[in-house]
């Protein structure tokens, strides 16, 4: 295990995340606090938290056709669009998985560069492929490589296992291993899903993460330490 991996590098990377349906307003100002308190740099929230105040220098990160994906590309692209004039600074979309495990990339690919285009330039956007859905799926490893191969030709930032929620699991080393030789450095790789300690997360970074998503960040920061 690469204990090299010190606490400030976890931190680096963490979206703090809170995307439980029965999140207030409440539970995501002590989100942001946390964040504050814990030194991690992002936060990940639903799209009816937003505007929110008070957030310094942390990243708001919103999600758009979550979880499902079974969202039409317009409702996706029009969530994407009205976050970031809310001040969020990072998109993060689920896609037609049904549609990746029929095969249909090119129907992924449009449904991400919908959502693209409907963001500001300089906004980022991180396409959830529900990792463990599609390595369970006929398709396998296919799946994953051509969702994220239809991810970077519609112009995202990153590429993410999951969204937390799919009964499939979460984040796998296995997964994303495969999704960072994929996009090679092209684009960054979020981990995220059932990651609740400090050696789940070194070992997500270990094969190739480059940002984690993690509602457990005080456990994984306190579990970093020393
Ligand atoms: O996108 C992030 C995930 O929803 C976080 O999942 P988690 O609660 O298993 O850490």
């Amino acid at each position: 295990m690469p204990t090299e991996i010190s606490r400030l590098d976890i931190a680096a990377m963490v979206d703090h995340t809170l995307l439980k349906p029965e999140a207030t307003a409440q539970d995501v100002r002590a989100l942001v606090r946390d964040a504050q308190d814990l030194g991690v740099p992002h936060i990940c929230v639903s799209p009816s938290m937003l505007p929110l105040s008070d957030t310094g220098d942390l990243v708001v990160a919103v999600v758009a056709g979550f979880p499902s994906g079974k969202h039409h590309s317009s409702v996706k692209a029009a969530e994407a669009r009205l976050a970031v004039e809310q001040g969020a600074r990072e998109v993060d979309m689920v896609i037609d998985v049904g549609a990746a495990i029929e095969g249909r990339y090119d129907d992924v690919e449009a449904d991400v560069a919908a959502v693209r285009e409907a963001m500001a330039p300089d906004a980022a956007l991180k396409v959830i492929i529900e990792s463990a859905a599609l390595l369970a799926s006929p398709r396998g490893e296919e799946a994953v490589v051509e969702c994220c191969r239809a991810a970077e030709r519609a112009g995202a930032q990153f590429v993410k296992t999951s969204t937390g929620f799919h009964p499939a699991g979460g984040a796998s080393e296995e997964a994303v291993r495969l999704m960072a030789q994929t996009v090679d450095g092209r684009l960054g790789v979020k981990a995220s899903g059932g990651i609740r300690d400090a050696r789940a997360a070194r070992a997500m970074i270990a094969a190739g993460a480059t940002r984690l998503g993690l509602s457990a960040t005080r456990e994984v920061l306190d579990g970093a330490d020393g």
